[in-house]
Order: C-alpha cells, then sequence, then structure tokens
C-alpha cells in the first residue's frame, strides 16, 4: 500500500478523462433522449449489474428526488431494486431476464430503457434493451471496452474509450451527473 499507486490511479483518471471529451455529443443527445421522454409524460429505466446496479439507483434518485434544482419529481425506476422481484425472475426463468421481465411488466412505448454495463455483453442488460426495443421504448446505454452486444441494441450509445471497468464506471457516473444537470437547468412546470 503506497502513495504511488494512488498518484497512478489518478493519473489513469485523467487520461480516460481527456479521451473521453469525445463524448460530448453523445452526453447532449442521451439527455435530448431523456428530456424529449420526460416531457411527453413518459419514464426513464435503468438497469446494470454490481458498480453499475449502484449508478442505475443513483441516476434514478436524481430523477425522481432532486439534483440540485427545486422542480417537480421526474418519474424514473432502477429495475436493479426490487430483490422479491429480482429473486423470483432468476429463480423461475434464469438472470439473464431479471431486467427484460420488469421492462415487460413496467416499460411502455415512448419510455427510455438506459442500460448500464462496462463490457457490453451482461446479457441481462442485453436482454431488457432487446425487450425495450420490441415494445417501443427508446434504447440508450453506457459501455466501454468495444460496447460489446450493447452498441447495436441501443438507440444512442456512450462507450467510454478504455478498458478498466473502475475507470470505465468513473466516466459513467460523470456523464450521468452532466444529464441530470442538463434536465436540471431545463423548465419544468411545478
Ligand atoms: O463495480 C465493479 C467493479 O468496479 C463490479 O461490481 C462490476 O460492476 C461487476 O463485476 C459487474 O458484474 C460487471 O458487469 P459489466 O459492467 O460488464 O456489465
Ligand atoms: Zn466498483
Amino acid at each position: 500500500m503506497n502513495i504511488e499507486t494512488i498518484e497512478s490511479i489518478f493519473n489513469d483518471h485523467e487520461k480516460v478523462l481527456q479521451k473521453s471529451r469525445t463524448l460530448f455529443p453523445v452526453i447532449l443527445d442521451m439527455a435530448d433522449i431523456c428530456r424529449r421522454a420526460l416531457a411527453e409524460g413518459h419514464k426513464i429505466l435503468i438497469c446494470g449489474n454490481g458498480g453499475s446496479a449502484a449508478d442505475a439507483q443513483h441516476i434514478a434518485a436524481e430523477f425522481v428526488g432532486r439534483f440540485h434544482n427545486e422542480r417537480v419529481s421526474l418519474p424514473s425506476i432502477a429495475l436493479t431494486t426490487d430483490t422479491s422481484i429480482l429473486t423470483a425472475v432468476a429463480n423461475d426463468y434464469s438472470y439473464d431476464r431479471v431486467f427484460a421481465r420488469q421492462v415487460e411488466g413496467l416499460g411502455n412505448k415512448g419510455d427510455v430503457l438506459w442500460g448500464i454495463s462496462t463490457s457490453g455483453n451482461s446479457r441481462n442488460v442485453n436482454e431488457a434493451l432487446k425487450t425495450a426495443r420490441q415494445k417501443g421504448l427508446v434504447t440508450i446505454g453506457s459501455t466501454g471496452k468495444t460496447g460489446g452486444d450493447m452498441v447495436s441494441l441501443c438507440d444512442r450509445v456512450l462507450v467510454v474509450p478504455d478498458d478498466v471497468t473502475a475507470r470505465i464506471q468513473e466516466i459513467h457516473m460523470l456523464s450521468a451527473h452532466i444529464i441530470c444537470q442538463l434536465i436540471d437547468d431545463l423548465e419544468w412546470k411545478q
């Protein structure tokens, strides 16, 4: 355990942050997709595994609670939080269906499904994106590495140009906070 490790991770983070400046247009488009859906009375469903499950919950909380400004609550559901649903669907169907099944039950045409996966190859996230498309939801994704199978399942996708899961997740949450800020800056009627 030493200071050099900390410095090296800070340096890696800075490099990924610099490379990720190419993502500005995608971040803007993802914010606009969310804005349009919310303005038309639709909701944002979000899913991911592990750290990305935590990100899904974090983002949904920014929409439903508040980010920075005082505004109306904006409808968003993290599909990662209900342990009864998650365990029942994993037990009775398979873990690959835990998010897709919730999209079947909760998703409506015009809603947004936001999948988060650093590899882009988490089967449960990609199954949810497929189901979302079948039901007429708009699909967006946050990924990294090669983007995996997720890329072809999303209407707009943010691929962090790096291979390290933790560094990718850091840019995912930075871009999610920027999307929340862009949405917060709009006029929402009380
Ligand atoms: O948070 C981390 C690593 O930083 C882990 O919990 C990580 O999210 C898990 O290994 C996930 O299962 C990885 O899945 P994915 O990002 O490839 O979809
Ligand atoms: Zn982590």
